[in-house]
């Protein structure tokens, strides 16, 4: 199976003198194309960390991230940073958007960097994404009129717009109702069968279970892991027991 990430051995540390610490201490992890993974653990363990820094956000100290064949800490800024325009998608638990443009335009925001003679066919992509989940009706409502699961919704088309080889997903249903959550990992199920990878950090044994592999963090490293079978909509309850009771045997 291809990997799209491979991390070797990756530290991570924040703070000067005493209060200097590995917020990753040696975390090593692949990830397989089109594979669908879920980062548990406590608060602080280093989940967000681990994201930032498998997607060439934040630098490492040591050891090394291969993000689809590249070394990233070989490639210059705008090397990385196309990289992380082209092939891969962020999520967020609140979608940062701007107040002063539509869903549409928010959508296509950030497609439009160097592809400005394309606006027709940058638009028809997002149309469509737009209804693919949901919110087809949307395109000329301001960010603050609708919900958080429509926004949240309209986060994933801004994401899928480069169609990325990776979502990387931060409590992306976080903010969100149980319906609302459900749905948008509805979504994501579908993202993923369509072969794009997909890494969520979660705090949510619901929606872990609906990943095929959950990596169990504490301070700073990778301490277990459970792998499931890919999601096909049914057996929910008992996923989510087998994620909970690993949660408590490892003590998270
Ligand atoms: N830029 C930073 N400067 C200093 N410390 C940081 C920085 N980013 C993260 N940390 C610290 O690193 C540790 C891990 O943070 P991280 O956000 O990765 O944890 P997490 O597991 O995602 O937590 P949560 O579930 O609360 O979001 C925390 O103690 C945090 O305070």
């Amino acid at each position: 199976m291809k990997k799209i990430i491979i991390g070797e051995n990756i530290v991570k540390s924040f703070g000067e003198g005493d209060e200097h610490r590995n917020v990753l201490d040696g975390v090593s992890v692949e990830i397989n194309e089109g594979e669908f993974v879920a980062v548990m653990g406590p608060s602080g363990s280093g989940k967000s960390t681990l994201m930032f820094s498998l997607s060439g956000n934040d630098g490492v100290d040591d050891g090394k991230v291969v993000f689809d064949g590249k070394d990233l800490s070989t490639v210059g800024e705008n090397e990385l940073s196309d990289i992380r325009r082209t092939k891969m998608g962020f999520i967020f638990q609140q979608p940062t958007m701007l107040k002063n443009l539509n869903i549409l335009d928010n959508i296509i925001l950030p497609s439009m960097r160097g592809n400005g003679k394309n606006t027709a066919k940058i638009s028809e992509k997002a149309r469509a994404l737009m209804k693919r989940v949901g919110i087809a009706e949307l395109e000329t409502r301001d960010i603050t009129q609708v919900s958080g699961g429509q926004l949240q919704r309209a986060g994933i088309c801004r994401a899928l717009m480069s169609s990325p080889k990776i979502i990387f997903g931060d409590e992306p249903t976080g903010a969100l109702n149980s319906k609302s959550a459900h749905e948008i990992m509805d979504i994501f199920s579908e993202i993923n069968a369509d072969g794009t990878a997909i890494m969520l950090v979660t705090h949510d044994a619901k929606v872990a279970a609906r990943t095929e592999r959950i990596l169990f963090m504490r301070d700073g490293i990778i301490v277990s892991e459970l792998k499931i079978p890919k999601f096909d909509g049914t057996d929910i309850d008992h996923r989510v027991e087998e994620v909970t009771a690993k949660m408590l045997e490892i003590g998270i």
